[in-house]
């Protein structure tokens, strides 16, 4: 059971007067004037059934969400990773731009939303992050060297590194991530360019299954939805490259598949000329992450170990995030 909910949230500080708070209160005076509402939640029971679950029940949960174009995913799990909710809602608008720390809770449900769905007075609303960077975080790597890629509608990748790299000439940045550098950029080629050119999933999936991953492609693409490219060269007037174009639709995607595992190689190995550490294991991310023959491709023309990560959504990584700042926010309470 997934029933749908406007859920409107209030700034903490309005209604928390803990010094934790306070401070919030002070440092970013934006959030009293925060309004916001989010077209969608869900509760379900936990796996195994057990009843009375989700926030007002015993178990705390955690829910992530990832707005995209088409709408938003959301993820919905326990303090122990397990998924008890997970799937695709419509939402009508984004929450106000601010720029805070991932994971930091920033808000309380209102008093009569909470009433209405029954959730706990412990629930709070708490501040995400970047598709790619909660796709990194639902992954799970860990360590330098460590790598994920989300393939979907574009292609973005995050490496852990000990040092910081940017370059605005390759569309190179980093990010600050608990200590550590996630460094990566975000190519314009990707899943959008395979839906325009083959339609489906289901088609991707069955034409994808007639490749033999091991076989090197010879057709060299470079395959953009539109003119542009920003990672690993940032050039706005990039032309999209898919001619020669072969009689078979199999072998027109094998080399598409292949020339999108160039670019990642290629994000990759520019990463590690710029000073970041070199990337020793890939996880993937998104709708791609489903290709066990593009995956094949992808460790042939990496050459390091590349595999699906065991959570591929972003909204699971936000909803990690959510889990941390309930966290963050009960030791701040508790001292
Ligand atoms: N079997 C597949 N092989 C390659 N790409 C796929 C496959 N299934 C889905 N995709 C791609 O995954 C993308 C959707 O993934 P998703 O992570 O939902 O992307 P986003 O959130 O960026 O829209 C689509 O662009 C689609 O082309
Ligand atoms: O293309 C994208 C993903 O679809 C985004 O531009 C990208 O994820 C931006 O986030 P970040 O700053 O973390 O790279």
């Amino acid at each position: 059971m997934v029933p749908a909910l406007a859920l409107s949230v209030e700034p903490l500080a309005r209604r928390h007067h803990h010094p934790a708070i306070r401070g919030f209160r002070r440092g970013q005076g934006h959030a009293a004037t925060l309004s916001a509402r989010i077209t969608m939640l869900s509760r379900q029971d936990p796996p195994g059934g057990g009843g009375g679950g989700g926030a007002a029940g015993g178990t705390p949960l955690y829910l992530g969400i990832d707005f995209g174009t088409s709408g938003a995913r959301y993820s919905l799990i326990d303090r122990k990773g397990a998924v008890h909710s997970e799937g695709k809602r419509p939402y009508s608008r984004l929450l106000p731009p601010s720029v805070m720390v991932p994971g930091a809770p920033i808000a309380a449900v209102r008093d009569d939303v909470r009433s209405q769905y029954g959730l706990s007075e412990e629930c709070v609303v708490c501040t995400g992050t970047t598709d790619s960077i909660a796709a990194f975080l639902a992954a799970r790597a860990a360590g330098p060297g460590r790598a994920v890629t989300s393939l979907g509608s574009t292609l973005a990748v995050k490496l852990v590194s000990e040092a910081r790299v940017d370059d605005a000439r390759f569309g190179v940045y980093s990010h600050r991530l608990d200590g550590a550098w996630l460094v990566g950029g975000a190519s314009n080629a990707g899943g959008a360019v395979l839906r325009q050119l083959f339609g489906d999933d289901r088609r991707l999936a069955a034409l994808s299954r007639g490749i033999d991953p091991a076989a090197a492609s010879p057709l060299d693409y470079y395959p953009l939805p539109r003119k542009g490219e920003r990672f690993p060269v940032a050039d706005l007037d990039m032309a999209p490259r898919l001619e020669p174009r072969p009689e078979s639709d199999a072998e027109f995607l094998h080399g598409i598949l292949e020339s999108i595992a160039r670019i990642e190689a290629k994000g990759y190995s520019l990463l590690r000329e710029l000073g970041a550490t070199a990337v020793e294991e890939v996880l993937t991310a998104g709708g791609g992450a489903q290709n066990e023959t593009w995956t094949a491709i992808r460790e042939r023309v990496l050459g390091v170990p590349v595999r699906k990560a065991e959570q591929t959504e972003a909204a699971y990584g936000a909803a990690l995030l959510a889990l941390k700042g309930a966290d963050r926010r009960a030791g701040a309470m508790a001292s």
